[in-house]
């Protein structure tokens, strides 16, 4: 594809060579159960394969930026400090994102010890519901102007800046909304994962983008029909969790006629999510380092690396 020149491109086969399994540690129990724990659906075989050798190459890329930091600071006469490591993580509402970013940070956890990772979502930064209806623009929930990008910009400055705890408001699928007065705290990690449907998009009102805080992006790609499947299951597990909850944003559904619940999910893939990754993630594509390509069963079948 002509919009892909500047990238190689692997299959899962060449991918897998360039990290040899005698050259790594095995996994350990518990860092399978904790893989295992938020997803059980994870294919082990895929973690060995694409995985390992992304997180190695993220080692050798964390290397590569502290020693140009210190080469930086000594140019500057600064006194060197520890900048933290950002990895952007963009793709599709419900192309896996958040469960690509948990199972990346068990694995940075586990095989560069002696460095602290911590993880975020921008949808955070999402304006509360209440908001989206001030502003009209509650159908719009995911889209550019739904998210407080002022906020996200100030929040990964403060993080490069090194200070030493800062605040990234938090958002539940269950509540369907953003949580007041909850935060999660990041604390000077050496490496931040952000994950988040806008993580390489051109905010329209900012003069900065979030890229220019991420050291390393990925994007998460499927073909459309597969993460409307993948967006309808989660729906549907979504449901039944929330059976025994009224308070959950889904317990009207689960108590509700299934098949009505389940039309009106397909229209708001079809009317919101949809049009969203059209017209606002897929362009950003070509914009991340490294593209992972899933198939049935989120199943890994082509990386792309950036050339240049
Ligand atoms: N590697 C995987 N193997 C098996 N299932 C997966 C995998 N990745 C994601 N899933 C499933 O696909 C669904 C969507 O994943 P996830 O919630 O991580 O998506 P997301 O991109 O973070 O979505 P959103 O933008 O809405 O937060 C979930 O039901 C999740 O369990
Ligand atoms: C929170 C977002 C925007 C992104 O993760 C998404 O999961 C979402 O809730 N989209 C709004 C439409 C829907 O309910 O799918």
């Amino acid at each position: 594809m002509a919009d892909l020149i500047n990238y190689y491109s692997f299959t899962k086969d060449e991918w897998r060579n360039f990290y040899q399994k005698h050259q790594s540690v095995p996994l350990t129990q518990a860092s399978l159960k904790q893989i295992k724990a938020f997803n059980d659906e994870i294919s082990l075989q895929d973690v060995r394969d694409i995985y390992i050798p992304l997180v190695h190459l993220l080692k050798l890329r964390l290397k590569n930026f502290n020693h140009w930091q210190d080469t930086k600071a000594k140019f500057l006469h600064k006194p060197s400090r520890r900048i933290p490591f950002i990895i952007g993580i963009s793709g599709s509402v419900a192309v896996g994102k958040s469960t690509t970013a948990r199972l990346l940070k068990v694995l940075l956890s586990h095989f560069i010890k002696d460095k602290k990772t911590q993880l975020i979502t921008t949808d955070g930064f999402l304006y509360p519901n209440a908001e989206l209806h001030r502003r009209g623009i509650e159908q719009l929930k995911g889209f550019p102007e739904s998210y407080d990008m002022k906020s996200l910009i100030n929040f990964l400055n403060a993080v490069k800046n090194g200070e030493q705890e800062v605040k990234a408001p938090v958002y539940s699928h269950q509540v369907y909304d953003v949580i007041p007065n909850r935060y999660d705290i990041v604390k000077q990690p050496d490496i931040l994962i952000i994950e988040g449907i806008n993580t390489l998009q051109l905010p329209s009102n900012q003069r900065i983008y979030i890229s220019d805080f991420t050291d390393f992006s990925i994007y998460i790609d499927a073909k459309a029909p597969l993460i409307e499947n993948w967006y309808l299951d989660r729906f549907k597990k979504l449901m039944q969790t929330a059976f025994q909850d009224p308070s959950n944003f889904y317990y009207k559904y689960a108590i509700g006629n299934q098949e009505k619940a389940i039309q009106m999910a397909k229209d708001v893939w079809q009317d919101n999510d949809l049009p969203n990754l059209y017209r606002n993630i897929l362009p950003t594509k070509t914009r991340a380092d490294m593209i992972i390509h899933k198939t049935n069963g989120h199943r890994i079948n082509q990386i792309l690396l950036r050339k240049y």
